[in-house]
């Protein structure tokens, strides 16, 4: 799977489920080490929302996609672009999921996962959505809940209350909403409420990785929040009434409570080496193996949803299967390849 794997994919389908975006890591310390660049072999044209590959000198492809971010582009204005208008909908009673796809490095946890404890302009998409989130709802009439898990091989952790890390996926068989029995729901009561249990899934995530030997995250990241919103929409009903000798039927406004429930996902993707340029052995192969199998089958689903096909293959892994009620319906997918300089030489 590489950078074309994903883009093009908006003109297939209008209005899309699908929106893709491209995100450029600002070049480190390493990758000026290394003189590693990008401009010889990429450019990124975000007025034309464009990426153009040269294969060589004279050889070039263009990619288009929703949004494309320079390594200039704030956290805001990513968070904007990308996950707003997801939170927007999940405000309106929508579900929707937010991905971030690219190398070990890129900067997806940068982008979705960041806590910014120091710098809030540093926050990232987890943290923005849950504050957007929070403003716009009130604890008397809504409900505010999340669960952070992680999927490692095909394991379910939760990164919440690590000793539960062999969580089932349960399809309800009347809604097909996705249950996950076992693993913690937590009421949000306030920002910092929820920035200090973040904190402490990351820590668990960054330990999990320590006992791998990795710096890197061979596991999916998932936040998943519910918002539970008491809503009165008004409905027609009618009545009849009595007047003298005739029965006469009003058409009267009745207010109704509802309930809408909406859900809001945030994946951190595992990194998306191929197997056979990262030459693992043992363990690791079957660790890559895993990663490879929900990627692809992710990017199945992806293309499926784009195409509007109706036969999407939630099947196939764990990770699919964890996101088909998210999937469907009226609900939207957002994703955000990151790529770093160094990117096309494991493309
Ligand atoms: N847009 C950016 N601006 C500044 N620093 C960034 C940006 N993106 C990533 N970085 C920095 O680059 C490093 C790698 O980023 P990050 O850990 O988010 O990558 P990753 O794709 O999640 O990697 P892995 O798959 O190994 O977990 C981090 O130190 C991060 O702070």
């Amino acid at each position: 799977m590489n950078i074309s794997s994903y883009a093009n994919l908006t003109p297939f389908a209008e209005p899309s489920r699908v929106r893709v975006s491209i995100r450029l890591r600002p070049r480190n310390t390493d990758d000026l080490q290394f003189d590693a660049d990008f401009a010889d072999s990429v450019k990124l044209q975000p007025e034309l929302k464009r990426l153009k590959l040269w294969n060589n000198n004279w050889n070039s492809e263009s990619f288009k996609f929703d949004e494309v971010f320079t390594e200039n582009a704030s956290q805001r204005r990513v968070y904007d672009g990308v996950a707003k208008p997801m939170v927007e909908g999940v405000l309106n009673g929508y579900s929707g999921t937010v991905m971030a796809y690219g190398q070990t490095g890129t900067g997806k946890t940068y982008t979705v996962g960041q806590l910014g404890k120091d710098d809030i302009s540093q926050r990232s998409m987890m943290v923005r959505a849950m504050e957007d989130i929070l403003k716009n709802t009130s604890s008397t009439f809504n409900t505010v809940e999340f669960s952070y898990l992680q999927l490692y091989l095909e394991y379910i952790q939760d990164l919440l209350v690590p000793e539960n890390n062999n969580i089932p996926i349960v399809e309800d068989s009347k809604t097909g909403e996705v249950l996950l029995p076992g693993a913690e729901v937590v009421k949000v009561r306030d920002l910092d409420h929820f920035l200090q249990l973040l904190q402490i899934g990351e820590a668990n995530r960054h330990a999990a990785n320590t006992k791998m030997n990795t710096k890197s995250s061979r596991s999916h990241a998932i936040l998943m929040i519910n918002v539970r919103k008491l809503t009165h929409g008004k409905v027609d009903n009618e009545v009849s009434t009595m007047e003298s000798d005739t029965t006469n039927d009003l058409q009267v406004n009745v207010e109704v409570p509802t309930l809408r429930k909406s859900k809001l996902l945030i994946v951190d993707l595992a990194g998306s080496e191929r197997i056979d340029k990262s030459g693992s052995e043992g363990h690791m192969l079957e660790e890559a193996e895993f990663i490879n199998l929900s990627l692809t089958s992710l990017g199945k689903c992806i293309n499926a949803l784009a195409e509007n096909n109706p036969h999407i293959l939630t099947r196939d892994s764990k990770l699919t299967r964890l996101l088909c009620d998210s999937f469907g319906g009226t609900a939207r997918t957002s994703l955000i390849v990151t790529i770093g300089p160094s990117a096309r030489h494991h493309s």
